[in-house]
C-alpha cells in the first residue's frame, strides 16, 4: 500500500495564504475525516472548516479533489488553502499526522507523477530547475524542458534508431542475394546524419548548462582596489566586508545576478599580494584558482595609481577579462578606454559612476556566450553524458563490418538517449521490429 503524503507546497513561514497538498490513497478520507463533510465536487474549490480529531477548530479555508489519475501525481491528491500562520501549518500537520498521512520527501510528488507516467526524467528536472530559476532565460529554458522539448527531440532521435534497428535486423534476416541493394548504404547515412544532429546538440548544450548553473564573473586585483565594494554596489547590497585595510576579504564571496535576463555568479576574492599570514595566503591561492575557472574576469586596479598598474593581477589578465579602474571620481586625469588588450571602463563603486555601463557590458557578454543559435536542449551534465554516448556508439560502428554488430550500437545508442527520460525499454525497440517487418519467417 503507498503511503499518503502532505507537504506545504508554498513557501514556509508566514504568509496570507499557504497551500497544502496531500497525495495518496488516503488523502480523500483525511480530507473528509477534517472537513466532517462531503468531498467537493472533482476539481472544484470547496470551502471548509477543518478539525481535529478533537473537535478542535484549525482553520477556515479552501479545498480541491482530484480523483486519481487525473492530478499532477497520479494519485488521489487534495490541496488545501489556509491561512499561512505557523500555528496553523502545526495544527494541520499534528491533524495529518493523526490521520496516517507522512511528510513528503524532498521531491517526492514530482516523483509518483514519474513513476505513474505523468512526466518523465527531463520534465521532473525542469519543475526542479524552474522552482530555482532566477533569471528570465533560466526560466525560459526550464519551461520549455517542463513542457516536453527535450523529451520529445530524444523520443525523436530514438524512432529514428529504431527504424534503424529494424531494418538492420530485417537485413540480419535476409539471405544475401534478397537484400536490397542500397539497404546498408541508407541506414549507414541515416547513421551518419542522426551522429551529426547529436554532435550539434551537444555543441549547444554548453549553453544550456551556462543558463542553468549561472555564468561564473571572478573580481580580481590587489588589495584595497575595490572589489568588494564593486560586489556590494553590483548586488545591491552589503554581502561583503569592506574596508580601509588591505587583506580584507579572504573566502570567495559570491552573489547571484541577473544580468539583462541572463544568470551569473560573481565572485569576489582575496587582493593579490604576497601574503605573510597563513589564512590570508590561503586566501589568494583561493582567489587565484577561482580566477581560472572563471568564465569571465573583472580586473579591478585603483585608479588612483593610474599609470601604475598592479603586476600580479596583470599577470591574470587574458582574452576573457575586463578591466575596471575603480575610484575614478578622485581623478581628474582621462583614464585609458583599454588596458593590456582589454576593454577598460573607470567606475567607482562608491559614487556608482560608470555602473551601469558596466552592466551593459556584462549583460552583452553574457548575451554573446548564452544566446545564439537554437535554443539548447540538453541542460545538464546528465544529459551531455547520455547524448555523447548515443553519439560516440554511432560513430564507432560499420555497418558493412558485421550487421550484428551495427545492430547492437544503434541498440546502445538508443539505449544511452533512454536515460534522458527514463524510458529505457527495449521491449518498445523489439515491438518496433517485429511488428514494422513482417517478413515471414
Ligand atoms: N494548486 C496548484 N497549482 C499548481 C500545481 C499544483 O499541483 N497545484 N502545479 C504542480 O506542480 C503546477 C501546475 N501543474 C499541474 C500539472 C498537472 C495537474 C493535473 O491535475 N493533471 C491532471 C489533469 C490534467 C487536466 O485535466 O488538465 C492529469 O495530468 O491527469 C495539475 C497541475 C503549478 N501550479
Ligand atoms: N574613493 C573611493 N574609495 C573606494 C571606492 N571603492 C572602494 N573604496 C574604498 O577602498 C577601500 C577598500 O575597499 P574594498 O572594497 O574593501 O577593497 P578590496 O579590493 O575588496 O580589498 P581586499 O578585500 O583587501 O582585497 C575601502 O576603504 C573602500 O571604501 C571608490 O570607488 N572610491
Ligand atoms: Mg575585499
Amino acid at each position: 500500500m503507498t503511503d499518503t503524503i502532505y507537504a506545504l507546497a508554498s513557501g514556509a513561514g508566514r504568509a496570507g495564504v499557504a497551500v497544502w497538498r496531500l497525495s495518496g490513497p488516503g488523502s480523500a478520507a483525511a480530507l473528509e475525516a477534517l472537513s466532517g463533510r462531503p468531498l467537493p465536487p472533482p476539481r472544484r474549490a470547496g470551502r471548509v472548516r477543518l478539525r481535529d480529531a478533537a473537535g478542535e477548530p484549525i482553520d477556515d479555508g479552501l479545498a480541491l479533489w482530484f480523483p486519481a489519475p487525473h492530478s499532477f501525481t497520479g494519485e488521489a491528491v487534495v490541496e488545501l488553502q489556509l491561512h499561512g500562520g505557523r500555528a496553523v501549518a502545526r495544527a494541520l500537520a499534528a491533524a495529518l499526522e493523526r490521520l496516517g498521512l507522512r511528510p513528503a520527501e524532498p521531491g517526492e510528488f514530482s516523483r509518483r507523477a514519474f513513476l505513474a507516467g505523468k512526466i518523465d526524467l527531463s520534465q521532473a528536472e525542469a519543475i526542479a530547475d524552474l522552482v530555482a530559476a532566477e533569471t528570465a532565460a533560466q526560466r525560459r529554458q526550464a519551461l520549455r524542458q517542463m513542457e516536453g522539448g527535450l523529451a520529445r527531440e530524444v523520443e525523436a532521435w530514438r524512432a529514428r534508431l529504431v527504424g534503424l534497428a529494424a531494418r538492420l535486423e530485417a537485413a540480419i534476416d535476409f539471405a544475401e542475394e534478397d537484400l536490397p541493394d542500397d539497404l546498408i548504404a541508407r541506414v549507414e547515412a541515416e547513421a551518419a546524419a542522426l551522429a551529426a544532429d547529436l554532435a550539434a546538440h551537444l555543441a549547444a548544450g554548453r549553453r544550456g548548462e551556462a543558463v542553468r548553473d549561472g555564468v561564473e564573473i571572478t573580481l580580481i586585483g590587489a588589495p584595497n582596489a575595490g572589489k568588494s565594494s564593486l560586489l556590494n554596489r553590483l548586488a545591491g547590497r552589503e554581502a561583503a566586508i569592506v574596508s580601509a585595510e588591505a587583506g580584507t576579504t579572504r573566502d570567495v564571496i559570491e552573489v547571484h545576478l541577473d544580468l539583462g535576463g541572463w544568470p551569473a555568479i560573481l565572485a569576489d576574492t582575496a587582493g593579490l599580494r604576497e601574503a605573510e599570514a597563513a589564512i590570508e595566503a590561503e586566501g589568494v591561492r583561493r582567489a587565484l584558482r577561482r580566477a581560472e575557472q572563471a568564465d569571465l574576469k573583472l580586473a579591478v586596479f585603483d585608479a588612483t595609481h593610474w599609470p601604475e598598474l598592479d603586476a600580479a593581477t596583470l599577470a591574470m589578465i587574458d582574452d576573457a577579462t575586463l578591466v575596471l579602474l575603480n575610484k575614478s571620481e578622485l581623478v581628474t586625469a582621462p583614464l585609458p578606454d583599454c588596458v593590456a588588450g582589454c576593454p577598460a571602463l573607470a567606475v567607482s563603486a562608491r559614487r556608482g559612476d560608470g555602473i551601469e555601463a558596466l552592466l551593459d557590458h556584462l549583460a552583452l557578454a553574457l548575451e554573446q556566450r548564452l544566446a545564439g543559435g537554437a535554443a539548447p536542449l540538453l541542460t545538464r551534465s546528465r544529459h551531455r553524458a547520455a547524448a555523447e554516448a548515443a553519439r560516440a556508439a554511432l560513430d564507432g560502428w560499420s555497418a558493412r563490418g558485421d550487421l550484428g554488430l551495427a545492430a547492437e550500437a544503434v541498440r546502445a545508442a538508443a539505449a544511452a538517449l533512454g536515460r534522458i527520460t527514463g524510458r529505457v525499454d527495449s521491449e518498445e525497440l523489439l515491438d518496433a521490429i517485429f511488428g514494422e517487418f513482417c517478413i515471414g519467417k
